[in-house]
């Protein structure tokens, strides 16, 4: 092993030491300088001390918002958002009405791209419909159906198992075909993928250049200009989002397309997508409830239920021409982050009236996971959250991680963080609504959690399991003993999320003032 530099060969120190025939008014003018910058550091690191004091003593309460990417972090801040700045929250309403429009859009094209390339093992078991054209049905109709193939497609690879799964025996009676109502209603509905580009190209400032993935569907006559050069922030899911800075809200304010540069006014875009939607919508409704494509989504395993932004089942509602968007649509509606935003409001009332608060919310995804470091110093306190519904999913942004296993993993490093020491951390098990479903769907969690055992599979059950694990690891891995606040939430949910904010901020305000008497 190379032995260390002796200390006259440092490069640093040759470069500081003073130079050799320094005259004695050189050194007192170099000593002066060394002086001047001391005093300089200390009164820079005073003036940070007292900062801090001041925000302490100005209540300024921090609160950050950590979890994977789809963990309900921005969700949690509509919901601080919609309880106590409510005439903030009412007016930006209007303003997640594209983006709830591109959820359902988005949503009608994930059924469109499943059927673009069906198979027939993947079409239900029943006689054909009398809808059927002859020549696109196939043998199994009228002879007892082969049993179905084992599929190993997961929810979010499905398409490329798929074709892995199928390529080895594609043969003439697995080609792909499509009764021909649903080919009829592809055609019918190809109408959507203008609207998509153009939704994007007005929810995505021009100045975010990511490229715009493309879909294989025919150009419509309803693409603009705008539309043709739409771009989109697109991950490797394909999923859009803008950064907090880009500014996304001013885009879609009314009058901002002079300085977007887009060709159309926020509100007539808005306008102009509701009427193509209310004129797609009983097309949309026929496409999500048909039997058939009911068939190939859970061949498929493709729970578009379950997934963010789900707007499918109240399409009669929200593709209507008179539709404006509510405060639980605002609370379900997808747009993911990337970056960070910070969110600043002053309590109006009760004891912690002027009280200011800053939320800060990060994006999830593991790329975005350095980005939460920086704002690790001087919080008062961690909502975590942990989607446990999600046992049974892998990543969006990479296939190989459970979803469960990445929260909990992530959970460990919070815990454990030395920074964060002694700021009170704040566990959600959130997304308990999908659990509860899902369990009661017949999905059994020891089949992913072997520890869960020989438990009762309902939620109530899961929830106070995953509860004590989460709060194990939280007293195994915190550098010094503190306090466990866990909470078993549905961040959509407004009713039980306001009393669950509501102890949160009381024990965080308690805390913080704790914190600033001791200082
Ligand atoms: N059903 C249900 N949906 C939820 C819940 N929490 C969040 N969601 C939905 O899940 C989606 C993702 O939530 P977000 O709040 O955007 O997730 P995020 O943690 O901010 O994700 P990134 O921005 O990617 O880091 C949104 O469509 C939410 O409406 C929940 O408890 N139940
Ligand atoms: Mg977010």
């Amino acid at each position: 092993m190379p032995s260390r530099a002796p200390p006259d060969r440092d490069p640093l120190d040759a470069v500081l030491r003073p130079p050799l025939d320094e005259t004695p008014e050189e050194k007192a003018f170099r000593v002066a300088q060394e002086e001047e910058a001391r005093r300089i550091s200390q009164e820079i690191d005073e003036n940070i001390r007292q900062d801090k004091l001041a925000r302490k003593k100005m209540k300024v309460v921090r609160l950050l918002l950590l979890g994977q990417s789809e963990s309900g972090k921005s969700t949690t801040l509509r919901q601080f958002q919609r309880l106590y700045t409510p005439s903030a929250f009412r007016e930006e309403r209007c303003l997640w009405h594209s983006i709830i429009q591109l959820n359902l859009v988005r949503s009608i094209h994930t059924i469109l791209d499943a059927l673009a390339d069906v198979r027939p093992h993947e079409l239900p078991f029943s006689p054909p419909s009398p809808s059927l054209a002859p020549s696109l049905s196939f043998g199994s109709y009228t002879q007892p159906p082969s049993p179905p193939r084992p599929f190993h497609a997961h929810a979010h690879s499905m398409r490329s198992t798929l074709y892995s799964d199928s390529d080895a025996e594609t043969d003439s009676t697995d080609a792909p075909t499509l009764p021909a109502h649903l080919t009829a209603l592809r055609q019918r509905l190809a109408c959507l993928q203008a609207v998509e580009e153009l939704l994007i190209s007005r929810i995505v400032p021009p100045s975010e250049d990511a490229p715009y993935l493309h879909q294989a569907y025919p150009a419509a006559p309803f693409a603009t200009a705008s539309a043709s050069t739409a771009r989109m922030h697109a991950g490797a899911t394909g999923e859009v989002f803008v950064r907090p800075s880009a500014g996304w809200k001013r885009a879609l304010r009314p009058g901002a397309s002079a300085r977007y540069n887009v060709n159309t006014a926020g509100e007539e875009t808005t306008v102009e997508v509701q009427s193509v939607l209310a004129q797609c919508r009983v097309d949309m409704m026929t496409l999500w409830k048909d039997s058939t494509v009911k068939s190939v989504l859970k061949k498929r395993k493709i729970r578009l239920e379950e997934s963010p932004g789900f707007f499918l089942d109240e399409l009669e509602r929200v593709a209507s021409l008179k539709y404006t968007p509510s405060d639980d649509d605002v609370l379900k509606a997808r747009l993911k982050t990337v970056g960070v935003s910070e969110y600043r409001f002053e309590m109006e009332a009760g004891t912690e009236t002027g009280t200011q608060w800053r939320i800060i919310d990060v994006g999830g995804s593991r790329s975005q996971g350095q980005t939460w470091v920086p704002f690790f110093d001087d919080v008062d306190a961690i909502i975590f959250l942990a989607p446990i519904s999600g046992f049974d999913q892998t990543l969006a942004e990479d296939k190989s991680v459970n979803r469960l296993e990445d929260s909990v993993l992530l959970w460990k490093a919070v815990c454990a963080n030395k920074l964060l020491a002694r700021v009170d951390l704040v566990l959600f098990l959130n997304k308990c609504d999908i659990l509860a479903v899902k369990l009661a769907s017949g999905v059994r969690l020891a089949k992913y959690v072997k520890s869960f055992g020989e438990r009762a599979n309902d939620s109530e059950t899961a929830e106070k399991y995953f509860r004590s694990k989460f709060n194990a690891i939280h007293r195994e891995y915190s550098p010094i003993p503190r306090k466990f606040y866990g909470f078993c939430t549905s961040v959509t949910d407004t009713t039980t999320t306001g009393g669950i904010i509501a102890s949160v901020r009381d024990m965080v305000v308690r805390e913080h003032l704790k914190a600033s008497k001791l200082l």
